[in-house]
């Protein structure tokens, strides 16, 4: 039996890019790195001198091409990532929005893509998504809390799932992007190479949490 015992954190964003009125939200495929082959929010880790704010708004203008103004970016909430066997969990800040500016483009480690609400591939998406993103889309946010991730067995991990890679043109809310949709051969990854363990996910009803402690408990809120 592995160990979720934790020493220390490292400060990540996760950034979520919602159209009300469309009721969409815009998430990337994760070509590389951690989380690859999988859908999320725009994010990574926050640079020495940053302020969360800071890192998530230049983390979503490299993997996105999009910028927010300060007034429509809102923390919805901290998650403390903890991995099986690592001492390092990941807290990591969610923000979101309802406006960006710029033309939505694809780069090198994220292909963005349009998810209506009833049509989000949480099957192709860390798993504890499906538990806190609801949270985030009926406006129950903000929240706090921690994931626990097990790494999968070796054998249930498929190398050569590889996704099969369509490009089209299409129109979203004034802001024509090229999007491209994804199929897959065989049955597809899911979730990467991570099972969700257990979770405490809970409304943070005191206020909006700036930094999440050890333990999963609010260490403080911002003012
Ligand atoms: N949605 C979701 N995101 C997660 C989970 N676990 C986890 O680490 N992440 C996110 C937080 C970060 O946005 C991202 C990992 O950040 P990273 O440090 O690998 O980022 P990156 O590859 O983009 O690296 P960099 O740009 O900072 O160099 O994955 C999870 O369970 N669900």
């Amino acid at each position: 039996m592995g160990s979720f015992t934790i020493a220390s954190k490292k400060v990540l964003t996760l950034v979520l890019v919602i159209d009300k009125t469309e009721q969409k939200i815009l998430l990337g495929y994760k070509k590389r790195g951690f989380g690859a082959h999988l859908w999320n929010g725009f994010g990574g880790k926050v640079e020495p001198g940053e302020t969360t704010r800071e890192g998530a708004l230049r983390e979503l203008e490299e993997e996105a091409g999009i910028t927010v103004k300060s007034e429509d970016f809102n923390k919805a909430g901290i998650l403390l990532f903890q991995f099986e066997n690592d001492p390092v969990a990941l807290e990591t800040h969610v923000y979101k929005t309802y406006k960006y500016q710029g033309q939505i483009r694809e780069c090198e480690e994220m292909r963005p893509q349009w998810f209506t609400f009833t049509d989000i591939p949480y099957d192709q998406m860390w798993e504890d998504d499906r538990i806190w993103l609801p949270m985030v889309l009926n406006g129950q946010d903000p929240f706090y809390g921690r994931v626990y991730l097990k790494r999968k067995p070796v054998e249930d991990i498929k190398e050569d799932e590889a996704p099969v890679v369509n490009t089209s043109t299409s129109t979203h809310a004034n802001h024509s992007t090229t999007m491209t949709e994804t199929s897959f051969t065989t049955s597809q990854p899911k979730s990467g190479p991570f099972v969700l363990w257990d979770y405490q996910i809970e409304h943070s009803l005191q206020g909006v949490p700036r930094e999440v402690a050890l333990d999963g408990t609010i260490a403080s809120f911002e003012s």
